[in-house]
């Protein structure tokens, strides 16, 4: 299992080691141990979530204020994603900057994204099984969104709009600038 800071150090990219035999695989998809020796920090996952999605689906893009903020441990378990993390810790040097990865359920990448981040994805694949670990529970009060089309994000998703799928709530997501709650979520985040 390796790890790699991206472009934002804070974001983590996970490479686990597939073991292939004539039966199929098996791979290690987390450890607690390796992951907080390399975070530094402790971070204590409470729940699992699972979404499956066809092509064109784009999820996002969401985070949750204080106190419920998230971080997420994403995957794959089959199917092609473009995963996306932007940072909007008020204060950040890189506030407003993306990262953006293909995870699939060949190379069983992960990306960490820790709180202070707002996460979506779009399916690239036919069809997309997608999992992941958060480090708070669902607060509907605090979930929040920006815009997956911001143009200040400036977000390349790789796929042509007429394609894209988005719920009723992806399409009324208002622009980062836009984003009031966020400064509150900043105060917060840094309380
Ligand atoms: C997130 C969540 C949702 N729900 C319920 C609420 C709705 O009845 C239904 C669908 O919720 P939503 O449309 O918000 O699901 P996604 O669009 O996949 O949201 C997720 O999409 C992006 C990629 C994220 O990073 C977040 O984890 C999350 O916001 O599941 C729950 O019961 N628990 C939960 O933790």
């Amino acid at each position: 299992m390796t790890f790699t800071r991206s472009a934002i150090p804070d974001v983590i990219i996970i490479e686990p080691k597939v073991h292939g035999d004539e039966r199929g695989y098996f791979v290690e998809t987390f450890r607690h141990d390796k992951f907080e020796n390399f975070l530094g920090y402790k971070v204590n996952f409470c729940q699992d979530n699972e979404s499956r999605s066809h092509h064109g689906v784009l999820r996002g893009l969401h985070y949750q204020l204080a106190p419920y903020a998230q971080s997420k441990l994403v995957r794959v378990i089959d199917g092609r994603v473009l995963d996306v993390a932007v940072d909007i810790r008020v204060g950040s040097p890189t506030f407003g900057k993306y990262v953006s990865v293909e995870l699939n359920g060949k190379n069983k990448k992960q990306m960490f994204v820790p709180r202070g981040f707002a996460h979506g994805f779009v399916v690239l694949s036919e069809t997309c099984t997608f999992t992941y670990k958060v480090d708070n529970y669902y607060a509907p009060e605090c979930d929040r969104g920006i815009s997956f089309n911001d143009s200040n994000l400036g977000i390349d998703w790789q796929i042509t709009s007429e394609l894209l799928h988005l719920s009723v709530k992806d399409t009324k997501q208002p622009k980062l600038e836009d984003t009031l709650d966020l400064f509150e979520y900043g105060r917060n985040y840094y309380a």
